[in-house]
């Protein structure tokens, strides 16, 4: 029972919870077995005083005390060993499973979760919350519950033995429990604060960071670095506030512990003088209320940290429990056609990005999404990859509706060359190789040659060895796009979909490179974005976006003889030199 509640409660594996519960049993036992050396010093006393109480003379056999003290270390030990072995073991193992586990849930999560998720959030919630956790699990759930059994087994004890004093002993036990709870909401609430001020102060950093470039030629560092400044400040605040509620509840209700220490002398030293207790009685309970509470003031500590910790495993058990993408893994497609049924679509139920959008990319065809900036074409292509899935109407690929396949397994059918590459801080050959994992160096070689990357890639000075630092930070932004290319013509998929794929490159490598794609996409469904007209002067098949809407859709003759807006931006990039058909 107590382990299905921890493992509900905090979100743990069936076994990792059962460990746990050992774990607190013998926490449980451990702070007991402190207390025989506590016992056998008693017995001593007790022989000791023993004449000048009036009873007879005992003389303690030293040696016998000797070796029962060292028994009992050892049971201490043995408890302690295995305490330590239940709980750590437990902890480091269901943060490392519930590490992988986030990390896997992220990897199936469909790609719209990221846009609209703070990247600095989830990477809190992975490393800093399952680090918060497994100090909770190590220490304060063990030691907490741990504590509570201890007290009671031995409260039965000093009942048993005198129920006056056992009562002057723990009264102040529940006192102090009850104040803690009742800090409890000011503790959550404060501690709430203090994580969100370190997340608001996490996101400027990763902001100013990737954007120094900007703040620098703008000379905007300043007021950055005032901002941040003040994020910092707010944090130092809200922590002072929040060490302080908990400061609060917990000293009051150490306080409170205190008190029993004398409310044991005075109760102890009125039965005395009534002749109610003997003097070794009152000594037992005074040795007592010096220990007893030692685990109760720990486990008040930890209370107030398992109060903070519920919104950690809140944050953790909401990606957990995250409704994954889902859908088919085996079906087959007739064709790699997809089509756009009636398509409405918005990110935030507060305005249509897309309206009634109808359209058929061929296999075989290049179609090229076109427009103006703000006018739907990215969100098109993503809800071609199911990043995300229509408000209504039906996209479809091969004739199979998306939203019914699973995410991962149509990703398998997809090539995609985004506006921003993400390189990885690797060799050239790996960056490429992610493309198509069990890939050959020389397929990779050959698919860099046929993007144009061998020329530059043979200039640097390991070669494709040659590790290209975080995100490629060594390579020019049409380097990296060719890299990028290289990947999508590694993969080889069925659908490719480009995203402004060639907007670095210059006339030259331009042209180079749509002579690879052109090979590439023989038999293929290609979508591409690009607001050069250049880019798509080949296209099979023009979609005209505007506003969420089709503004016209057809063969680039037939759009060039209208006289709609594709005309019109033809004729506006004609101006400025650039449309050559
Ligand atoms: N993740 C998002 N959340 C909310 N709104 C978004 C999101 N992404 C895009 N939008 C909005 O959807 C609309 C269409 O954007 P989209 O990026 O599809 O246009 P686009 O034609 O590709 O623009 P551009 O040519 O400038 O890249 C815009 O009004 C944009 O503000």
């Amino acid at each position: 029972m107590i382990s299905e509640y921890l493992s509900k409660r905090f979100g743990l594996t069936k076994e990792g919870s059962n460990n746990l519960v050992k774990g607190i049993i013998y926490t449980a036992l451990q702070n007991i077995s402190f207390m025989i050396p506590i016992g056998l010093y008693s017995l001593l006393l007790y022989m000791w005083l023993s004449p000048l109480t009036g009873g007879e003379i005992i003389e303690p056999n030293l040696g016998l005390f000797i070796v029962l003290i060292l028994i009992a270390l050892g049971i201490i030990f043995v408890f302690a060993w295995k305490q330590y072995h239940f709980v750590y073991n437990t902890t480091y193992g269901e943060s490392e499973k519930r590490r992988i586990n986030l990390g896997e849930n992220l990897r199936k999560l469909p790609l719209s979760f990221f846009e609209n998720r703070d990247l600095a959030d989830l990477t809190s919630t992975i490393m800093n919350d399952c680090t918060d956790l497994e100090h909770v699990f190590s220490h304060a759930v063990p030691q907490l519950i741990g504590s509570i059994i201890s007290l009671i087994i031995a409260a039965i004890g000093l009942f048993v033995f005198d129920w006056r004093l056992a009562i002057a002993l723990l009264w102040v036990v529940p006192v102090a429990f009850v104040i803690l709870y009742v800090s409890r909401a000011l503790i959550y609430r404060e501690g709430n604060v203090v994580l969100n001020n370190l997340l608001d102060c996490g996101d400027s950093m990763q902001e100013s960071i990737e954007s120094i470039r900007d703040l620098k030629s703008y000379n905007h560092e300043a007021e950055y670095s005032s901002k941040l400044n003040g994020l910092t400040r707010k944090i130092e605040k809200s922590r002072i506030k929040a060490e302080l509620m908990t400061a609060m509840g917990v000293i009051s209700g150490n306080m409170v512990l205190k008190l029993g220490f004398v409310s044991v002398i005075l109760v102890g030293s009125y039965l005395i003088m009534n002749s109610q207790i003997s003097i070794f009685t009152f000594l037992i309970f005074l040795i007592a209320s010096a220990t007893i509470y030692a685990p109760v003031e720990n486990g008040l500590m930890f209370l107030s940290e398992i109060y903070m910790m519920d919104m950690k495993v809140d944050r953790t058990k909401e990606i957990e429990e995250l409704v994954i993408g889902g859908g088919l893994t085996e079906y087959s497609l007739d064709g790699y056609d997809i089509e756009f049924n009636n398509v409405n679509f918005n990110y935030d139920d507060l305005k249509d990005v897309l309206s009634d959008i109808n359209f058929t990319a061929k296999q075989g065809e290049v179609t090229a999404l076109v427009g103006p900036s703000g006018g739907g074409k990215s969100t098109v292509s993503k809800l071609a990859a199911r990043f995300w899935d229509p408000v209504s109407g039906e996209v479809s690929l091969g004739g199979q509706d998306l939203s019914k396949l699973d995410s991962e397994k149509l990703l398998e059918n997809f090539s995609i060359v985004f506006q921003d590459v993400i390189l990885f801080n690797n060799t050239i050959m790996e960056n490429i190789r992610i493309g198509k994992k069990d890939a050959s160096d020389e397929e990779v070689i050959n698919a860099a040659k046929l993007a144009e990357c061998d020329e530059f890639v043979q200039k640097l000075p390991e070669g494709y060895d040659t590790v290209i630092g975080e995100n490629g930070e060594l390579l020019s932004g049409g380097q990296r796009q060719r890299i990028s290319i290289a990947r999508a013509l590694l993969k080889d998929a069925n659908v490719i979909l480009l995203d402004e794929a060639t907007s670095f490159l210059d006339v030259e490598n331009e042209s180079k490179i749509q002579k690879a794609l052109s090979e590439l996409i023989k038999n293929k469904t290609v979508i591409i974005i690009a607001h050069r007209m250049r880019t798509i002067s080949n296209a099979d098949k023009i979609v005209v976006l505007d506003d969420g809407k089709i503004a016209e859709q057809g063969s680039p003759e037939e759009l060039l003889s209208k006289d709609g807006l594709f005309k019109r931006m033809v004729d506006l990039q004609n101006l400025s030199g650039e449309w050559k058909i």
